[in-house]
């Protein structure tokens, strides 16, 4: 059967108007790219009380795609679904809430762990690297370390890799190189491409005295204290803002997306090649987050003090040994701040987190306070684009110094002056 004459039989299926086949049909459009009649699709099936469609169309009202965002219509339908039993739909309830300052944690827990008990692979990975945090509470390593294996189990890449990872370490248990290398050996039979950067378990954060069958979103809310580094031009640090599994997970979710770095020409409009930086770099696209990344990215928010709704997308580089982001400022010209949501305005604040040791070179200098910041895994640099009145502050000059050996990875979150995203 050729790809049209499956369309048309759905299409033909769905004139009947029974929920299973709309969604059927739905789903083939979307895969084909005609979001907005899988839209309208999925709504009609979710008219019907069909959990998967409510979810789905709430996925395209969340983040825009196939019509206008939507939240309060996506609300709408993942709340009924919620009602109607869907545990993933708590989960998305759950993943649209999380980000904002006035979080009520306890409600989303148990959203969490329904969606856990669903096995649902995005809330067990989620979950896994939560109690994962814990670096000195044997029972949440463990925790851990299942959460990963039945994320696996259900065919969840990621969790394998970072379950890999674990083993292949002995993080959380005794090393066992041998079961790491048939899991990474089974990704690869499926096509993945993995090159494991050498992440090591970062200094542990506060010690969490909640119990391990716990899981609790509050620990990506905690408060997060920066070192000063400078004041003018005004540079934080944290380290461990991020944990080892967090920064493996953001390499992971780069990696198969990640292309020579690019910048728009301010005259043409056309992707050029970025005399700034040789790295490679990919965005991660809101549309596709899931709990886990949106955590991780909370977590870079609240060390700028600021809700994630302020985030542009996540940007992830690598450089290879030579490669090196010359001085720049991170603030906007007015003609890029008019091109990408000028409501939001100028990139108020920078956060910076290091996924990786370099094995030599790549610190981040900033000359005007003579300062260079080490990279290491999960170490968070914080800095201030703006001055007190904000106007460009143009002692926020800053580079990545060229990597001399090994591999850096970086995950850059720059924070607008106004909300930038829609949850
Ligand atoms: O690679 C670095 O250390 C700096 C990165 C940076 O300046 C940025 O992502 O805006
Ligand atoms: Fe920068």
């Amino acid at each position: 059967m050729t790809d049209d004459s499956e369309l048309a039989g759905l299409r033909r299926n769905a004139e009947g108007g029974a929920a299973p086949d709309l969604y059927r049909w739905a789903s083939a459009l979307l895969r084909r790219g005609a979001a907005e009649p899988a839209r309208a699709a999925y709504a009609r099936a979710a008219a019907q009380g069909l959990a998967e469609a409510r979810i789905e169309f709430a996925r395209m009202a969340m983040h825009g795609i196939g019509g206008d965002t939507d939240l309060s219509a996506a609300h709408a339908a993942l709340d009924q679904a919620e009602r109607a039993g869907s545990a993933v739909a708590g989960y998305f309830i759950a993943l649209m809430a999380v980000g904002r300052g006035d979080f009520a944690a306890a409600e989303h827990d148990r959203r969490l762990l329904a969606a856990v008990r669903a096995e649902y692979p995005p809330a067990l990975r989620a979950a896994a690297l939560l109690f994962g945090r814990r670096h000195d509470d044997e029972a949440a390593q463990n925790a851990c370390l299942q959460l990963l294996e039945r994320a696996a189990a259900h065919g969840d890449a990621i969790a394998a890799r970072l379950l890999a990872e674990r083993l292949l370490r002995g993080e959380g248990c005794a090393p066992q190189p041998q079961a790491a290398a048939e899991l990474i050996g089974q990704l690869r039979a499926h096509g993945a491409r993995i090159e494991l950067p050498p992440i090591a378990v970062g200094a542990p954060a506060q010690r969490d005295a909640a119990p391990a069958d716990a899981v609790s979103l509050a620990d990506a809310a905690q408060p997060v204290a920066l070192a000063p580094l400078s004041a003018h031009p005004r540079v934080g640090q944290v380290d461990a803002l991020l944990s080892a599994d967090e920064c493996r997970l953001l390499v992971a979710q780069a990696q198969p997306s990640l292309r020579p770095s690019q910048t728009v020409d301010e005259r043409s409009g056309r992707a050029v090649p970025n005399p700034l930086r040789d790295s490679s770099d990919a965005s991660l696209d809101p549309a596709g987050e899931d709990l886990a990344l949106r955590l991780a990215q909370w977590r870079m928010a609240r060390a700028a003090g600021l809700d994630l709704v302020h985030g542009e997308h996540l940007t992830v580089l690598r450089y290879a040994p030579g490669q090196a982001y010359r001085p720049h400022r991170d603030y906007l010209s007015p003609q890029a701040q008019a091109r990408d949501r000028p409501q939001a305005g100028d990139r108020l604040r920078t956060v910076c987190v290091y996924l990786n040791a370099v094995e030599a070179g790549g610190a981040t200098e900033f000359p005007h306070a003579a300062l260079a910041v080490t990279p290491q895994a999960g170490r968070a640099l914080v800095f201030d684009n703006l001055d007190a009145d904000g106007r460009p502050e143009p002692a926020s000059l800053h580079a990545g110094t060229p990597v001399l050996a090994g591999e850096k990875w970086l995950a850059t979150l720059w924070l607008r002056e106004r909300p930038y995203r829609a949850f």
